[in-house]
């Protein structure tokens, strides 16, 4: 008899095995990681924020070496006792000592040096040189992070872009450090401008122009600066000796855009008399818009202040912000003298080369495009954009070289605050309540009332709360005026608000900016928010309010909101009458109270509201508090649109058999 045939089953554990090894290497392999001779496009890819494992592989990649791994301690975080309090956010106290101690530790936070090398090296021996001065740099940083427990911002942690910050260095005679208005000490790096002293010259051209290069802070949108807080800025840069100068790339690109229009215009209709725009003049009028400006979703391309420009403070020099010829003018004035960067033939560069770093964001690619008045350099609101440093010539005297965004180490006091700078990526927030309570704490209530159109509930001191509003109040206001509801029970979808509410915080919708230090917040934002009041001064308000969290403590604005005199419906402290009509209205209507308020006529066609019937593909929870989902909850939403009752189980509904009619005498009903 012939021997059984061998099952050869092709789909067996053997094959799924290398079909998914197969996966993960080309997985992998796209990612750019865990891969040795990636090609020059991973390799570029900026590094700033690594999983455990990620961090412990690339270090043992760099150190080229054996590794032996040791078990971390568990680090218990204690939350914050008092109970009003953020866990994730500092105390005024944990404030003022942690910002102390970075001003202490601030020598230990270094931009990697790139090593010195002669021409005699080989390549490989310049790699490796390299990667250990590279590695060891990353060693301090963990040191300070770990053992010292200093949070520090999510800083580059790829050498091939601080390889490209290195070239754009060296072959620059200038370096403009480019940061944002809002918050310019969180974007300037200290050590950058120290080791731009440091240089040496270009292509192994060892000791060409060291010390001679010259730095420039330049304050990147300045629009979103009044002339006064431009002012302030000015006095303490000053003090520092610090060059400086102010700009907005979105003012010069919308002049620039309504200089192009007027000249198209005017060759549609050669007739028509156009006024001139003057670029680079003297007065700042011409880079402004009116401050009662129709309010829009996104108001990041616009620019703010103009009022104050006729202000003493807005005729202060120091305050100005330049326009593109004047930009270009203040590199030529601030250019070091280019004979000192002559090389071993004796030969002096022909242009100045201008380099233009910072962080992502905040603004490089717009600078050059206004400097070029074209559109050159891609522009997006994506921080990492830039990948790959690029050269381009502005005028025959001028060169400009654009390096990829880079997040420099420095120390930051939560990851909240981080977060609020845009330098933490808001798609990938894990925790929301801490940024949000930075937002609801740098602007005021009625500034985001007005620029949402919402009546904000906070809770009085008996009713638990201290009168402040709070990350969830805010949050669950903004979610019911949008209809931002999470499946399943209906509650406000607070996540999803918060990242709106971060995009505009970051985007300068909600515009709030870091004062010098020494001068109070709020001081210094005083006119910041009344503008803002001003451009949102029409903005209609939701009509739809709430009290607490959950379906439960939902109320239809007409029981809690008082009407205001404008005819807004905003939310007033509890009075006894509505309390007592509260009462009523939960205890005698509870099987009410769990479903969701919607705002509106009830139900999609007019009718009282049935999740059932306006969302049957969604998990349902019967009057019994038992959830039923799948076939259980199409079957009810059918029934509910028959008018029908969902009964207890499965054979209850197999067949639509006659029930035995009750007469309904002997109930109370
Ligand atoms: N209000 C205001 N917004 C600006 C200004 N300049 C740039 N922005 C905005 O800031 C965002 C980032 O601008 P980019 O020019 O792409 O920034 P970048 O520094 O080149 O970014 P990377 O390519 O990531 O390095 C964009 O949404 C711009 O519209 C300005 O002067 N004022």
């Amino acid at each position: 008899m012939a021997p059984p045939k061998r099952d050869l089953n092709p789909s067996g554990l053997g094959r799924a095995i290398i079909n998914r090894k197969a996966k993960d290497a080309k997985r992998m392999q796209e990612s750019g990681l865990y891969v040795t001779d990636a090609d020059s496009t991973s390799r570029l890819k900026s590094v700033t924020q690594e999983a455990d494992l990620d961090e412990f592989l690339n270090t043992a990649q760099l150190a080229g070496t054996d590794f032996t791994a040791e078990r971390r301690n568990v680090k218990i975080i204690q939350q914050s006792a008092s109970s009003s309090q953020n866990p994730y956010l500092l105390s005024e106290q944990e404030e003022i000592s942690t910002l102390k101690k970075h001003r202490e530790n601030k020598k230990r936070l270094r931009v990697p040096r790139r090593p010195a090398w002669t021409r005699s090296m080989t390549p490989a021996e310049l790699e490796k040189q390299e990667k250990t001065a590279f590695l060891d740099w990353r060693r301090g940083l963990a040191s300070l992070q770990e053992e010292d427990n200093f949070l520090l911002t999510p800083f580059e942690r790829n050498l091939e872009v601080w390889r490209q910050l290195w070239r754009v260095l060296e072959r620059s005679h200038l370096v403009v450090q480019i940061v944002d208005a809002r918050n310019p000490l969180r974007f300037r790096c200290e050590d950058l401008e120290a080791y731009v002293h440091d240089v040496e010259g270009a292509e192994g051209e060892s000791g060409t122009g060291k010390g001679k290069r010259r730095c420039l802070l330049l304050i990147n949108k300045a629009d979103l600066l009044t002339a006064t807080q431009r002012c302030l800025w000015a006095d303490y840069f000053d003090q520092q000796g610090i060059q400086y100068a102010f700009f907005s790339a979105a003012n010069a690109a919308a002049i620039q855009q309504a200089r192009r229009d007027a000249l198209l215009a005017k060759q549609e209709n050669p007739n028509d008399e156009i006024a001139e725009t003057e670029e680079g003049g003297d007065d700042d009028e011409e880079d402004s818009v009116d401050e009662g400006d129709e309010s829009s979703d996104d108001q990041s391309d616009e620019f703010y202040f103009s009022a104050e420009e006729d202000s003493p403070e807005g005729q202060d020099p120091r305050a100005r912000v330049l326009s593109v010829l004047e930009l270009e003018n203040l590199f030529e004035r601030m250019a070091p003298d280019l004979s000192v960067f002559s090389n071993s033939s004796g030969k002096s560069p022909t242009k100045l080369v201008v380099g233009l770093v910072g962080y992502p964001n905040v603004g490089k690619s717009s600078t050059i495009n206004s400097l070029l008045g074209e559109k050159k350099v891609s522009v997006s609101s994506t921080p990492g954009k830039t990948k790959h440093f690029q050269t381009i010539n502005l005028s025959d005297s001028i060169m400009l070289c654009d390096c990829p965004g880079l997040v420099f180490p420095q120390f930051a006091t939560t990851k909240a605050d981080l977060i609020c700078d845009g330098v933490l990526p808001i798609d990938q927030m894990k925790e929301h309540t801490g940024p949000v309570a930075l937002v609801v704490k740098r602007i005021p209530k009625e500034v985001l009332e007005a620029t949402y159109g919402l009546g904000i509930k906070v809770k009085g001191v008996e009713e638990g709360g201290d009168g402040e509003v709070t990350a969830e109040n805010f949050l669950i206001s903004y979610a019911i005026a949008r209809g931002y509801m999470r499946s399943g029970q209906g509650n406000p979808d607070e996540a999803r608000s918060a990242r709106y509410v971060m995009k505009d915080y970051v985007n300068a919708k909600l515009l709030y900016c870091h004062p010098p230090p020494d001068i109070s917040e709020a001081t210094f934002n005083q006119r910041t928010h009344e503008l803002a009041m001003i451009r949102f001064v029409d903005k209609k308000r939701a009509p739809v309010t709430r009290v607490g969290k959950g379906a439960d403590t939902f109320v239809p604005s007409d029981v809690l909101a008082a009407t205001s005199p404008g005819g807004d419906t905003v939310a007033q402290p509890q009075g006894l009458k509505s309390r007592a009509l509260d009462q009523n209205f939960f205890e005698n209507n509870s099987t009410l109270s769990s479903r969701p308020f919607v705002q509106g006529s009830g139900g999609l066609d007019g009718t009282t509201f049935s999740r059932m019937r306006a969302y049957p593909h969604q998990n349902a929870v019967a009057d019994d508090g038992t959830a039923i989902g799948g076939r259980r909850a199409r079957l009810a939403s059918v029934l509910a649109n028959q008018g029908g009752v969902l009964g207890e189980g499965k054979k209850h509904h197999k067949k639509m058999k006659r029930a035995k009619q009750r007469s309904g005498k002997g109930y109370d009903i």
